[in-house]
């Protein structure tokens, strides 16, 4: 993921610009988001799943690739060198995919950051569709409580 100007988290991407389709917008806003060195590029397969958000009046696509962890240390060296680093990207983020022996840092942890849109449910949404979670195993990191030194875990808001 990427941790953007407004603090919150999210993924490469972007609104399509007049003309453009997804595909051709995410592979823009790629080219902007990462060195044109790494050339990343997504084709309509790559797509997990969309998402009407009649709030926002947007149609929100999700796509993912796999790619090899030298791969996936380029691309992170890559955004550095990128046009948008610094301004709208500052820098990549690796999301934990473990979890910690007191049953909340690491993966349930990370899921309190603040995400931008709906970006943390595709984020959930791929890991399952890509095999690399269940859905048990998200319905536990996201039921899971800090543990404080006393051994007393947080309050939960009714
Ligand atoms: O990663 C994301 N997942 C889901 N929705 C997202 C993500 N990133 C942005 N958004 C939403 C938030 C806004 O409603 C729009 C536009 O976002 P923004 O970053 O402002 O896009 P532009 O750079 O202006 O194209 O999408």
């Amino acid at each position: 993921m990427q941790m953007r100007f407004d603090g919150h988290l999210g993924f490469p991407g972007g609104c399509a610009d007049p003309g453009e389709d997804a595909v051709d917008a995410l592979n823009r806003e790629m080219s902007e988001e990462s060195s044109r060195a790494v050339r990343l590029r997504v084709c309509d397969g790559d797509r997990v799943v969309s998402h009407w958000s009649p709030d926002k009046r947007l149609l929100l696509h999700f796509f993912a690739l796999e790619v090899t962890p030298d791969r996936l240390a380029r691309i992170e060296r890559g955004v550095l060198a990128a046009h948008d680093f610094g301004g709208e990207v500052l820098g990549t983020v690796r999301v934990p995919l473990f979890t910690m022996s007191d049953g909340y840092r690491g993966f349930p942890s990370f899921l309190r950051n603040q995400f931008i849109g709906n970006s943390r449910q595709q984020l959930l949404h791929g890991l399952v569709a890509k095999g690399i979670m269940t859905k048990e195993e998200i319905r536990e990191a996201l039921s899971a409580q800090p543990v404080f030194f006393d051994g007393s875990k947080e309050a939960v808001a009714s």
